[in-house]
């Protein structure tokens, strides 16, 4: 059948079926998507609305979307419960052969009139192009800067912080911040936090998100007595690792405050108690792997692992199915998180794709490379400054230490840190257009 086409200012059309007729109308707008003009183009002949370019379909995904996709993504009013923002339609009521009545371009998008009922939809030129052009924008974390043993080069303050007291006074503001700093370094220090008790840090993490419950319950507040069966409740060093390995869904945020450090026993009271902290940026250092040795970053990335949390009574936790310690994510062409506690981790498989001495190999220059000076960030965390840090980039340690050193804190689930900091730095307008597609 013939397709209908949108010629120039006005709406010309040849008569396929006299109950639909469209109407000469006047001033019609096309959307420049960059140097192209869009003219829809309703064609009965196929299940979808075609779009042509007066200069051609370059930079062009796709010319056309489907009419069923296209009904199924009206976000009117009546298709969107207004207060949940959750589809409010049945999809599959929607007869498979839906198509358009008439379609109507304006300056901000395209009206259609469905076969459904008479339904009217409108789709605004983004939502449109964005799957035209294919090149749907993310609200993904902003850029990423790596840090090293050295934060002098950075654009902000060193090391990045925000002050308790500004997020007291303007919540959302300071917040933003706080969760724009984590996304772009992978980490931050509230400072001004009192140490009384670890109630205004708990508060503080809250402010973020809820804490996310584990096996070592909600806000953690801890000394070196084994309360737990984990070599963190000791006092003894901890080689850089990310937390909860074993989670299928590992913590996205965690966070320290150094409450109080004591030693009775300490010759002199300057005596250095050690305790030291230690972050490694995992994104960064996965970089220097995959330039240093190719090869070695394919085997960590390809080659998936058990992980165990086995130590308390009771509790054997693994995750949903075997994972990588670098998980890429293909599609944006970047890392997409850090699994590494060599502690935790279970045996190295035979049928990973690689043989078990290619992994040692692999993760032996992956562990020279956590080690290095120029990567390792050492710092004396001191009671008042908070610090939060991306569990799923950053790696975190210690050095071994003496006497009664009191930490707290609490882990994050990444999607809700995620969602906070979109919503403390975006309309939120803006996130649903990219959230939802
Ligand atoms: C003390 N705190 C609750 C933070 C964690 C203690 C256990 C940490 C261990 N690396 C793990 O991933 O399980
Ligand atoms: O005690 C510290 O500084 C770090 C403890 C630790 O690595 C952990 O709780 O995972």
């Amino acid at each position: 059948m013939a397709p209908w086409i949108y010629q120039g200012r006005t709406l010309a059309c040849r008569v396929l079926r006299p109950s639909v007729l469209f109407p000469k109308t006047g001033h019609q707008y096309h959307r420049r998507l960059g140097t192209i003009v869009a003219k829809p183009v309703v064609s009965n002949s196929s299940d979808s609305l075609s779009f042509s370019y007066e200069s051609g379909n370059q930079n062009m995904k796709r010319t056309s979307l489907p009419n069923f996709w296209l009904r199924d993504n009206c976000r009117c009013r009546s298709c969107v419960h207004q207060d949940t923002m959750q589809r409010n339609f049945n999809t599959f009521d929607i007869p498979k052969d839906v198509r358009p009545l008439k379609v109507e371009t304006q300056h901000s998008g395209v009206q259609i009139r469905w076969s459904d009922n008479a339904h009217e939809s409108f789709y605004t030129w983004e939502f449109l192009e964005s799957y035209l052009k294919a090149d749907r924008p993310q609200l993904e974390p902003v850029e990423l800067e790596y840090f090293g043993a050295d934060g002098s080069q950075y654009s902000t303050a060193w090391p990045p912080s925000v002050q308790n007291q500004d997020i007291l006074s303007d919540e959302t503001k300071a917040v933003g911040r706080l969760t724009d700093l984590i996304s772009k370094f992978g980490f931050a220090f509230i400072t001004g936090v009192p140490i009384e008790s670890g109630e205004a840090t708990e508060k503080l993490l809250e402010k973020i998100a809820f804490i996310r419950h584990t096996h070592y319950g909600g806000f953690y507040d801890f000394i070196p007595n084994l309360a737990m069966a984990d070599t963190a409740y000791t006092n003894i060093a901890l080689a850089a690792h990310t937390d909860t390995t074993y989670f299928s869904d590992p913590a996205g945020l965690q966070a320290f405050h150094l409450l109080s450090h004591s030693d009775p026993n300490a010759k002199d009271g300057t005596a250095t108690l050690g305790g030291q902290s230690l972050l490694v940026d995992g994104f960064y250092a996965a970089s220097l792997l995959k330039e240093e040795d190719p090869k070695a970053f394919q085997v960590l990335s390809q080659v998936r692992l058990p992980w165990h949390a086995s130590g308390n009574e009771g509790i054997t936790i693994s995750p949903d199915k075997l994972y990588p310690v670098l998980e890429v994510d293909d599609r944006m062409g970047k890392m997409h998180r850090v699994r590494w506690n060599n502690d935790d981790r279970g045996v190295v498989p035979f049928d990973g794709g690689f043989s078990p001495t290619e992994w040692y190999d692999a993760a032996r220059k992956w562990n020279s490379i956590l080690r290095r000076n120029s990567v390792e960030y050492w710092f004396q965390l001191t009671p008042g400054s908070l610090l939060v840090f991306n569990n799923w980039r950053v790696l975190h340690g210690r050095s071994a230490f003496t006497g009664v050193r009191r930490m707290c804190g609490g882990y994050i689930n990444r999607d809700d840190f995620i969602s906070r900091w979109r919503n403390t730095n975006y309309h939120r307008e803006e996130i649903l257009r990219r959230i939802i597609g």
